[in-house]
């Protein structure tokens, strides 16, 4: 079988004033799959993340996306072009309620950067009302959905912010520590729902440093240390490497 490269980040290097926060990257997400980052703090996961969402320019190196190269293009235009990412913090609308929230990404999805009218527009669009109402089923806040974003719990914000990604139904979801935070409880209840999203075809790569969500979700995991890549390979694969006991589990886990 032939797997389909959704992304390559080709040989990418980033220094941010003499620090090398990525060296050599050369990474390929597979169709369909879930791809982890993990790697020790200050690894270069996130820069990594911004080099692909177009909020990091690399030094050297290119990132393409489904034949594309997006290195240079803006981060509304890489979103337009089918990639969304759910941040370490949610990034929402307090003063909207969940529903709104999840409506306002569907219209920048379908009009790009943001009408001016976009909350007028926000009580007559129906088709991007009922596209917003079926998310917010699957992510399990329907009946929250008219109450203002601004009284919710943290864990219900990391799941109104997965649901204002999906809404724009996205070729490729980066996911940012999706579960930092969160209680053992919401932690697996967001699993169940990334599992429930993998089964729709979506392709994820998800930085987590909890190894119970990497081994619970991931089909592959690359692994930093110091801005390089030194181990990729299935969970398994990956969890008997030495190098990366020694850089990231400590051999102690
Ligand atoms: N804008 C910036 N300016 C200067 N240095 C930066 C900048 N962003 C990141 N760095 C540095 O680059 C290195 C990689 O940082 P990055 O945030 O990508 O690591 P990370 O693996 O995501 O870490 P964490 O797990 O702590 O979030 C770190 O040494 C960090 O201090």
């Amino acid at each position: 079988m032939i797997e389909n490269k959704v992304l390559h980040v080709a040989d990418v290097q980033k220094n941010f004033a003499g620090l090398r926060a990525l060296s050599d990257i050369d990474l390929t997400i597979t169709e369909g799959k879930t791809h982890a980052i993990i790697g020790p703090n200050g690894a270069g996961k996130s820069t990594l993340l911004n080099v692909v969402v177009g909020r990091i320019i690399p030094d050297e190196g290119a990132v393409v996306f489904d034949g594309t190269v997006i290195t240079g293009k803006k981060p509304y235009e890489i979103n337009q072009l089918g990639i969304a990412r759910v941040f370490q913090t949610p990034e929402i609308f307090n003063d909207l309620t969940l529903l709104q929230n999840v409506m306002v990404p569907a219209y920048a999805k379908r009009d790009g950067p943001l009408r001016l009218n976009v909350l007028t527009a926000l009580d007559s669009d129906t088709d991007i009302r009922l596209a917003a109402e079926e998310i917010l089923e699957d992510v399990g806040l329907a009946d929250k959905r008219h109450a203002d974003a601004s009284a919710m719990s943290r864990g219900d914000k990391r799941r109104l912010e997965l649901a204002m990604c999906l809404v724009q139904r996205p070729k490729l979801l980066l996911l940012d520590e999706p579960t930092a935070g969160m209680s053992r409880l919401d932690t697996n209840r967001t699993i169940d729902l990334l599992k429930k999203i993998k089964a729709g075809g979506m392709t994820k790569v998800i930085i987590e440093h909890d190894m119970h969500v990497v081994f619970s979700l991931a089909d592959m995991v690359t692994v930093l240390a110091g801005g390089r890549i030194i181990a990729q390979g299935t969970p398994e694969e990956v969890r008997r490497d030495p190098k990366v006991q020694e850089a990231y589990l400590g051999g102690a886990h």
